[in-house]
């Protein structure tokens, strides 16, 4: 099997090109990112194949599927299993590698040691480029959907191959013999045990700690440990969550992501569906399942599991001019940045020549994206559209926010400059996710701007709806009293020349990203 590291990327989703139906002599050519599942098929849907074609689905990415089991299930737990004969799992498994181009596989219910053994069989003779292996064992109603026969052939063959296993307390119990995991640091120590078996990375989940307030998840790299909190949300639809988190991963990585970001996208997702399903009722029994597909009905709640405002803490604007005079590409200018901690990037091209900025535009999506970092296009909302951009910052004098909406459709950020109250409110009516504010300090990056101050920053913070990042003028020696003003909706600052007029961009980040984090300690 192909490791992750050599992990490709592409423009993943549908949306990207259209094909030319008419030509005849050229045919264009739409490559869409490819996730196979194999998996047990849950009849309730909340579940197994089901869930799992849900979420790739509500992702952007073609899900395939291999059937292993087949459960009658309901919300109030598992009625009957009947497994499908490995010869038949396997017939299913050449029919979609030998004629798909997988990116990557997901496992889910493998219920006998039959079954697994086929499935490394195949991806022998078909290599993927990643494997995610859910270690589906018992089903949270307490029925055992593979029992104790796999687990010597998971130890030892399965999980060596794969680049990440999620096991939930129980499931990482099993597979260490029986350790109890009853608290976060037995959670940790049990990564670090599962680690030792082979796969590349490891996150025990924590959905069913007891006595815990938040929902924590335990990453394991091998040498770095993450813990990923989320508030407990209180809802009895909680029923296909560890399918859905690990089908959202296989998504994410099939996209083109790197491991940590693939994860931390993916409990998001989760968490922003369990929050926006909370209260509905689909069946009658105590583990009902929730919707995948707010994105259809709450397009800023689904936008939400990609960017939150905490994003715009260091927003870096590039600039052509400056990358220019220090002779730099657009690329090298936002690797750096990213690796200097930019948490959200500006491509702000005012010169480049479309088909050029084109290019770049896509090579930095695919930096961005795996990094975990949205890339934002100025004004330029076809080559947003083209680059399949996370989204567009738009000014007042560029395109009405509401049209932006109606061409980039619902997933899309949009950010808005705004100098006056009315201007902040018009643009959380029109459908913006932020506001940019300034220009705070005079600057020679934008002409003739009028200079709002502190005092202009506050009022308009104190105005929006929506989220502020403060711009212009803004750099290692006065970002402290931009972050003092203390408004909450006053989510992080705005750098061109701070980052991109210096000799190295990677240095003037670091510095910056950590004055931001000290100042915000203090306030
Ligand atoms: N009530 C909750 N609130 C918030 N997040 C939750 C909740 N329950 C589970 N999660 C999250 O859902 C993801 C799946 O975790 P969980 O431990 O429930 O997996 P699982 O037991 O394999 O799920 P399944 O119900 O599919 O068997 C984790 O990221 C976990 O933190
Ligand atoms: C088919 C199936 N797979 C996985 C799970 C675990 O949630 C389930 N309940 N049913
Ligand atoms: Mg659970």
């Amino acid at each position: 099997m192909q490791s992750l590291g050599g992990i490709r990327s592409w423009p993943a989703t549908w949306r990207t090109t259209t094909a030319s139906m008419t030509t005849t002599t050229t045919e264009s050519v739409r490559k869409v990112a490819q996730v196979l599942t194999v998996a047990g098929s849950d009849s309730g849907a909340g579940a197994g194949i089901q869930a799992d074609i849900k979420v790739c689905a509500a992702r952007g990415v073609y899900c395939a599927s291999v059937i292993t089991a087949v459960t009658a299930q309901n919300t109030r737990g598992v009625q009957s299993v009947h497994l499908l004969p490995p010869d038949f799992v396997s017939e299913q498994l050449k029919s979609v590698l030998s004629d798909f181009e997988v990116d990557v596989v997901k496992t889910g219910m493998l219920p006998s040691p039959e079954i697994v053994e086929v499935l490394l069989q195949n991806l022998s003779e078909y290599p993927v480029r990643a494997l995610v292996v859910d270690p589906v064992m018992v089903s949270t109603s307490g029925h055992v959907l593979a029992g104790s026969s796999i687990l010597s052939i998971f130890r030892e063959r399965l999980l060596p191959l794969a680049d990440i296993i999620t096991p939930n307390v129980k499931e990482a119990s099993a597979l260490l013999g029986g350790v109890r995991i009853q608290t976060v640091a037995e959670m940790r120590s049990a990564a670090k045990s599962l680690h030792q078996m082979g796969p590349r990375f490891v996150l025990v989940k924590g959905g069913d700690l007891p006595d815990s307030s938040d929902s924590v998840d335990v990453y394991f790299d091998g040498n770095e440990f993450h813990e990923l909190h989320s508030p407990r949300i209180a809802t009895r639809n909680t029923h296909g969550t560890g399918c859905t988190l690990a089908s959202c991963i296989a998504a994410e990585l099939a996209k083109g992501s790197n491991m940590l970001s693939a994860v931390k996208v993916a409990k998001r997702f989760v968490d922003t569906a369990l929050n926006y399903s909370k209260d509905i009722v689909i069946g009658g029994g105590m583990q009902g399942p929730f919707d995948h597909f707010l994105s259809l009905k709450d397009p800023q709640s689904y936008r939400q599991s990609t960017f939150k405002p905490d994003d715009l803490f260091l927003y870096a604007v590039t600039d052509s001019r400056m990358n220019k005079k220090w002779n730099r590409s657009i690329v090298d200018a936002v690797k750096a940045a990213i690796e200097g901690g930019a948490t959200i990037i500006q491509l702000r091209e005012k010169e480049a020549e479309t088909r050029e900025f084109l290019e770049e535009a896509k090579s930095c999506v695919d930096i961005c994206r795996s990094n975990g970092v949205c890339l934002l296009i100025n004004d330029r909302i076809d080559i947003a559209i083209a680059c399949d951009a996370d989204g567009v910052h738009v000014g007042q004098s560029d395109m009405p926010v509401d049209l932006v909406r109606s061409l980039l459709g619902p997933d899309k950020i949009i950010g808005v400059s705004c100098k006056t109250q009315e201007q902040a409110h018009q643009a959380w009516k029109d459908g913006a996710d932020y506001i940019g504010s300034g220009g705070v300090f005079p600057t020679n990056t934008k002409a003739n701007n009028r200079t709002i101050g502190l005092d202009g920053l506050r009022e308009i913070c104190k105005a929006s709806k929506l989220p502020v990042v403060a711009i212009g003028g803004i750099g290692i020696s006065n970002a402290e009293s931009v972050i003092r003003i203390g408004e909450p909706n006053l989510k992080g600052v705005a750098v061109v020349s701070a980052l991109f007029d210096q000799e190295c961009v990677l240095t003037q980040a670091k510095k910056l990203h950590k004055t931001l984090t000290e100042s915000k300690r203090e306030h």
